[in-house]
Parts: C-alpha cells; structure tokens; sequence
C-alpha cells in the first residue's frame, strides 16, 4: 500500500514558515498542529510550521519521510453529539533535523517571516544544562537550543525589536513560559552574551505560560489496520484525539491580533492569569488520571473508559472528584462541578481507548505534582484524610512492587525509583522489614516525595492497614472494605 505524502495528498497550499516547534510528539500534532490548520482554514494566518526535534530521536526523518502530513483522528462529543472525524493535517512545511542541518535552523532564525514558537518537551524538557556550549550542533537541552536559535535570529536582524517571537510552550509544568525566559537568560550569562541581546530578549520576544488540554492517546495500535484500510494509504505518524480541546494562553491582548482565535470555534483563550484554570485542570484531570491509574490496573482493568465505567472502580473516581479534589478548588462550585462532569464523560469516551499503562509513566512525579498539592490541601482545610486518596496512594506503592497477580508490571520510572522500591520490596518478602516499617521508609523518603509524607498524622498507619490488606486480600476486596467504611 502507498505512503501518505504529497504525492497522494497535494497540500492546498504552501504557507510561509511562520511557527518553529520544538517537539514531533503526539500531542502537539493532535493539538497545535491542528489549530494552526484551522488557523490557516478560517484566518488570514496563513502560516506553516517547521518542526524541530528537542532531543536525539529519528522522527524528524519520519515527518519529512510524509512532507510533513498525517492523518488526526477526532473522536469524542461536540456539541452535545458522538463525532468521529478525521483529516490530513497540512500545517508542517518540514522538519529540520538538528543533527545532520544546523545550518538550516540558523537560516530559519534569519527569515522574516518566523514569529511563533511552540514547544512540549514533556515534564523533563524544560531544564538548564550547564554543559551545553553556544557552539554546539545542537545543544542537548531544549533551552539550550532556543536560546542559540534567539542569538542568531537576534545577530541577523541587528537586534531589530520588531524581529521578537512570541513563545508559547505547552509543558504541563507551572509557570512555563516564565521558567522558559529564565533558563533562556541564564544561557545568554553562562554564554556571556551581549547585554544588548539580553535586552532583546526580555523586550522584544513575548513569553507566554499555556495551559493545554486534550486527552491525545497519539498512534492507534488497535485499529491502524481498519483506518489504514479505509483510508487507503499508510500512515506511520496517525494520530487519536479526543473532540475537547482548550488552549489557555496568558499573555497581552495584542495577541488576539496576531492569532486571531476568535470566531474560529477554537477553544483558545488569551487571558491576564492562567492559574484558575491550571490548578482546576492538574487537579481534576490529571489528578484523577494519576490516582485511578494504580487502584484500576491492580484491578485487573486496562484502559480508562473501563475503570470510569466499572461499577465500582468508576464510583471511587467519581466520589474522590467530587468530595475530595473539588472541596480544595477555589472558585464557582457549579463551575468547577460542570467541569469535573465534563472530565468524568471524556474519561468514558467509547471511542478513545487510554491504556493506564501510558499513564503511569513517571507515576510518583506525577503524584507529587498532581495530586499531592489538593492532598496538603484537604488534610489542612479537614484536619483529616481524604480516605480514597490515601487508598490510591496505597495502591500506587504496591503497584511499585512490580507485580499484577503473577504477572510482572512493567514500570515506567526514573531508575533510581524504580530501584528503591525492588530493594524495599524484596526486603518485605524477606521478612527483613515489617510493613510498617516498609510504609515508613517509603512515605520518609523525599526524594520520592519532595517532602516527608510520615509528617502527615495518621498517613503512615493508614497505609501500612491499607497495604496489608491489598497484600492479604487484593485490590477488590480491599476497596469493597474502603466502601463499606465509607458508608
Ligand atoms: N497526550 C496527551 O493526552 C497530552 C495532553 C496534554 C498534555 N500532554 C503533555 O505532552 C507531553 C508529551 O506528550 P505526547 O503524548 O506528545 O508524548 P510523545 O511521547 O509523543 O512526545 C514526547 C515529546 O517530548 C520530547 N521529550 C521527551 N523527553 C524529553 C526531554 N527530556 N527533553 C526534551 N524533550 C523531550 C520527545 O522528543 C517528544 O518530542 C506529556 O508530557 C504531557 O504532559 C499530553
Ligand atoms: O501525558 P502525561 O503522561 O503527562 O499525563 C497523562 C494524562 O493525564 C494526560 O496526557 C492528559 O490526558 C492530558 O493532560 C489531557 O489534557
């Protein structure tokens, strides 16, 4: 079967380069990709999008390999109805690989059209090496790599102020345009720059904090041979989206005029503070997603449609939306309620299947950063624990262990983490360590944690009953039990 590429699909039309992307992964094709072709659809944006690569990978030549098409598919509810719709995204001009064409991003930073620059580097992408070098093809952080691409668009326009980019990273990390700028500086001291490019930075380049979400599971293993077949071409780059989309932008209104969202049906919004709506969004949704993900697994279940559909796996999620996450938002009840509804109907989207394994990458950072901060939060507000959170986090040391049943786990984590919890582990089996003992090591250890969990009244003890009661009965009975306390 043939390929997907210009050959058998013509792009409508070639736009100038006018967005640099740090990023080929799933999300930003099934989100930022897609805005910039509705953008170009129903604007006069009239733009394309060279996409780089943040670190060593080859995908860059799968992008070209394609001209820089795939295929999204968008699978969810819109307005009220079950839609599943798909198309060719056009958007990307190219791909530059860094590694083998530097001189053509040097080239790129040069060119007057270039005005936007997107970026999801995951959690992990937006840090400071100190050993990366200006001379460098590339440099290894993702900073490292902007700052050189700021220097050199800075050198060819003779410090032009009009010549800034607008710079919009997506990282779901606090602050991130802010965090951004900063490391962007710090290079621009460890490389000892002019100050004149550091005026130029702080005053002619915009960074942006973001928010974004859409639930993107990305490459559709299940059902690729069925849509290739209909489609009637290969696709090694097709994503899976859901409909839902929000994109939160906190930056100066003139924005508006640069990318003109409004009237588009795109569900980006420019505003003054970001934070309402981060805070909400960690909290609920990828709250849930982290805390479900352990108790649903151990279950037995799979993806998160089951585990929002299963009786009683399904009731735990609601029920800690709702009386434990919820009560530590600030804002409108009914607000923050309708959105909490509307996270609870995507989960159960029959169309996208969103294996909990995906999620657990990275679990414990992902606890610490998303569901530890309402934990603190209802344990101050109640003076007591939230019961359903302290059973996930139970759940969430067990899956740890590495085991399902006899089947092992396979875990996804720094590892040192993963390390730590074999050695701890297999010590309990040993008998060398009490589960108490155990739950202490585990809960004390900050690494973990980022700080000291057994500071938390009753949280080391309630554990180590909950842990001993998944070890000796399983997950559903232990759960059943958590019910029949909860009553
Ligand atoms: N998939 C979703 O539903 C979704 C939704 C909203 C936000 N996100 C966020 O987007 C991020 C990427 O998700 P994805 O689904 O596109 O994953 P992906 O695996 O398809 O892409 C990951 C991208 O991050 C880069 N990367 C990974 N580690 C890096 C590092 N240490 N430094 C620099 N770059 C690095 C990779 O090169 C790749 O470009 C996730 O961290 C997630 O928080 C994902
Ligand atoms: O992508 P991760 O691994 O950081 O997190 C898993 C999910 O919680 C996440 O991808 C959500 O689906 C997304 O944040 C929705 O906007």
């Amino acid at each position: 079967m043939q390929k997907l590429n210009n050959n058998i699909h013509q792009k409508y039309i070639s736009y100038p380069e006018k967005v640099l992307q740090f990023g080929e992964g799933n999300f930003l094709r099934g989100f930022i990709d897609w805005q910039f072709q509705v953008l170009n659809e129903k604007t006069d944006f009239n733009g394309s999008v060279v996409v780089v690569q943040p670190r060593g990978n080859n995908k860059i030549e799968r992008l070209n390999n394609q001209d820089g098409l795939f295929t999204l598919y968008l699978q969810g509810i819109k307005e009220g109805q079950l839609v599943n719709e798909h198309q060719v995204i056009e958007s990307i001009s190219r791909g530059i690989n860094l590694f083998s064409d530097y001189p053509e991003y040097i080239k790129l930073a040069g060119t007057e059209d270039l005005r936007f620059i997107v970026s999801n580097t995951t959690e992990a992408g937006i840090v400071f090496d100190p050993t990366d070098k200006l001379e460098d093809r590339p440099q290894k952080s993702f900073p490292g790599k902007l700052t050189s691409f700021l220097y050199h668009r800075f050198q060819a326009f003779a410090g032009d102020q009009k010549r800034g980019c607008i710079i919009i990273p997506c990282e779901l990390i606090e602050r991130n345009g802010e965090k951004l700028r900063e490391i962007v500086l710090q290079y621009a001291s460890l490389w000892n720059l002019e100050d004149e490019f550091i005026e130029w930075v702080k005053n002619a380049n915009t960074f942006c904090s973001s928010l974004v979400d859409r639930i993107v599971p990305g490459f559709p293993t299940d059902s690729y041979k069925e849509k290739t077949e209909q489609l009637g071409f290969e696709d090694e780059l097709m994503v899976v989206g859901e409909q839902y989309h929000l994109w939160v932008i906190e930056g100066p209104e003139w924005i508006k005029n640069e990318l003109k969202v409004e009237g588009t049906g795109l569900n980006t919004l420019i505003v003054n503070d970001l934070t309402p709506y981060r805070v909400r969004k960690v909290r609920i949704l990828n709250g849930a997603h982290t805390a479900m993900t352990p108790v649903a697994y151990l279950y037995g279940l799979s993806t998160v449609e089951e585990s929002i559909n299963h009786e009683e796996v399904g009731m735990f999620i609601k029920e800690m939306i709702r009386e434990e996450i919820i009560p530590t938002l600030e804002g409108p009840k009914p607000e923050l309620s309708s959105y909490a509804d509307d996270v609870v109907n995507r989960f159960a989207n029959p169309y996208i299947k969103h294996y909990l394994m995906s999620i657990a990458l990275n679990s414990i950072s992902k606890f610490q950063t998303r569901n530890l901060p309402a934990f603190l939060d209802y344990v101050e507000k109640y003076n007591s624990l939230p019961k359903r959170m302290v059973f996930s986090l139970s759940c969430l040391l067990y899956f740890y262990k590495g085991k399902r049943g006899n089947d092992s786990i396979e875990l996804q984590d720094d590892p040192e983490i993963v390390e730590f919890f074999k050695t701890h582990w297999g010590k309990f089996e040993q008998q060398e360590l009490a589960m108490s003992e155990l739950v202490n090591i585990i809960l004390a250890e900050q690494r973990l944690w980022g700080m000291d969990l057994t500071s938390i009244p009753n949280l080391e003890s309630t554990v180590s009953t909950n842990l001993l009661t998944i070890y000796q009965i399983g997950v559903k009975e232990a759960l059943k039990e958590l019910f029949e306390t909860s009553i």
